[in-house]
């Protein structure tokens, strides 16, 4: 079948709507923020270490420093004795380096894992291998029965960083693993990228805060919770505003007052062809040049987008799943970008579609989806009662998966795209 509507002046395919919105996103402005709150922001400028790591020459068990030639041919038989001449815990040095001169082949220090090898000692031997003898002469000694790999269990000073080395690239979320590494360099003041403000506005007539009582006609708003808690957990600052009536004026209002405050403005609802959905001739009052009026998509076709010279207004679908659709496909890699994130695509991925889904679209439709890994590829279960307008799929479904457009839909076993709803 024939992709319907694609004449529509204003109609984009989900890719091109996409390439267009992100076309308008810029780079964010900096902020630099104390470690401590660096986590989930985004990293504004490559990263070079100040120092090197480890910072000195360090043991990396617990036993003793000693002179690797020592201990050559050393043997059950012909054990070699070594005294010990010094201690050294990890954060304190040898209270005195005795000079190179003085150090004899036999000498040993007691050495605590992390703490800096003294000058004139080339392994470590673990505590385990030794057998700790009688003082003698007003020295600890032990006995050494095997020889030991010359450099063992020491880490050299600069093997893991070295000064200057790249460590970080702009635009990478910095998570628990990153911020372990600007701790490790002793990084407190961070470079990131300002959160993008985005607000949303629920409209619709019909609409009730989820705290009050329901009368007749009405249904609670779930969308603007959706949205601000998805832009949320992709690292935005969030206003939802609170519920607009299907008026223009007021949609207006609302839109002037979010482009005051905010990057970028999602509606959602309003967005049809119906008598009172006013929201993209709301828009178009203010100025805003239209991207896209439609989208070659199911469900989410009348999701549209504008934009004014550094903001972006993208009109979500009142039905929830046309809106998780229009805002997983669409707003996400805009916010994604907008946070600064160099990775900031959707990832598609080849799965088994699980059972059929025999209803014929024109367009590429987005099914709510379990996905799963079987032993050699991803299954990809369809949720049951999916339809625009209901929620309950939501609970159990982790994917969006792609049924290509025609008269069929697609059947079980047949191979499909998905994308992931997390991250
Ligand atoms: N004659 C036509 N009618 C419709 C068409 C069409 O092409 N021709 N498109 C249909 C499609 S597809 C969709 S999707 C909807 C989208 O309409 P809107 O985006 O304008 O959304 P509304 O009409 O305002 O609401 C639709 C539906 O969703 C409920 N809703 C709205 N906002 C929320 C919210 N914040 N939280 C929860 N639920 C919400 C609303 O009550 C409606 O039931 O239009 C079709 N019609
Ligand atoms: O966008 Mo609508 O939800 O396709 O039915």
């Amino acid at each position: 079948m024939a992709i319907a509507n694609v004449q529509h002046p204003m109609s984009a395919s989900v890719s091109l709507a996409s390439m267009k919105l992100l076309a308008c996103v810029k780079e964010p402005p900096i902020e630099s923020i104390p470690l401590e709150d660096a986590t989930a922001r985004v990293l504004a400028s490559d990263f070079e270490s100040p120092v090197s790591l480890p910072p000195f020459r360090r043991a990396a068990m617990d036993g003793y420093a000693v002179q690797a030639a020592a201990l050559q041919g050393a043997s059950r038989e012909h054990p070699v004795e070594l005294r010990i001449i010094d201690e050294v815990r990890a954060g304190h040095t040898l209270l005195e380096q005795p000079p190179a001169s003085a150090l004899q082949p036999n000498d040993a220090v007691r050495i605590f894992t992390g703490a800096p090898v003294p000058e004139g000692y080339d392994t470590v031997v673990m505590q385990e291998a030794a057998v700790t003898l009688d003082a003698r002469n007003g020295y600890r000694r032990i006995r050494l029965e095997r020889p030991c790999a010359l450099g063992q269990h020491i880490a050299e000073k600069g093997e893991d960083v070295q000064e200057g080395m790249k460590l970080l690239y702009r635009g990478t979320e910095l998570r628990a693993k990153e911020v372990a590494i600007l701790a490790s360099v002793g990084q407190w003041e961070i470079n990131v990228y300002k959160r993008p403000n985005i607000a949303v506005i629920p409209i619709g007539d019909e609409l009730v805060v989820p705290e009050r009582e329901l009368s007749g006609g009405q249904i609670y708003d779930s969308n603007s919770y959706m949205v601000g808690a998805r832009m949320r957990e992709l690292g935005a600052s969030v206003i939802r505003y609170p519920v607009v009536p299907d008026c223009l004026d007021r949609i207006e209002a609302a839109i002037q007052d979010c482009l005051a405050k905010a990057d970028i403005v999602v509606t959602t609802g309003g967005v049809s062809v119906g008598d009172y959905d006013y929201v993209k001739e709301a828009a178009e009052h203010i100025g805003a040049e239209a991207i896209f009026t439609k989208t070659i998509m199911r469900p989410g076709t009348p999701t549209s987008a504008f934009r004014l010279p550094n903001q972006l207004i993208i009109c979500l679908s009142g039905n929830p799943s046309a809106c998780f659709a229009g805002l997983e496909l669409l707003v996400k890699p805009v916010v994604l970008k907008a946070t600064g994130k160099s990775d900031y695509r959707s990832c598609w991925l080849d799965g088994r579609l699980m059972d059929s889904i025999l209803k014929p679209c024109p367009y590429p439709r987005y099914i709510r989806a379990f996905v799963y890994r079987s032993e050699k590829e991803w299954m990809v279960e369809p949720i049951t009662n999916d339809k625009s307008g209901n929620v309950a799929a939501f609970a159990r479904a982790n994917a969006l998966a792609l049924i290509p457009p025609g008269g069929t839909g697609a059947i079980i076993g047949q191979e499909v795209q998905w994308v992931s709803l997390t991250k």
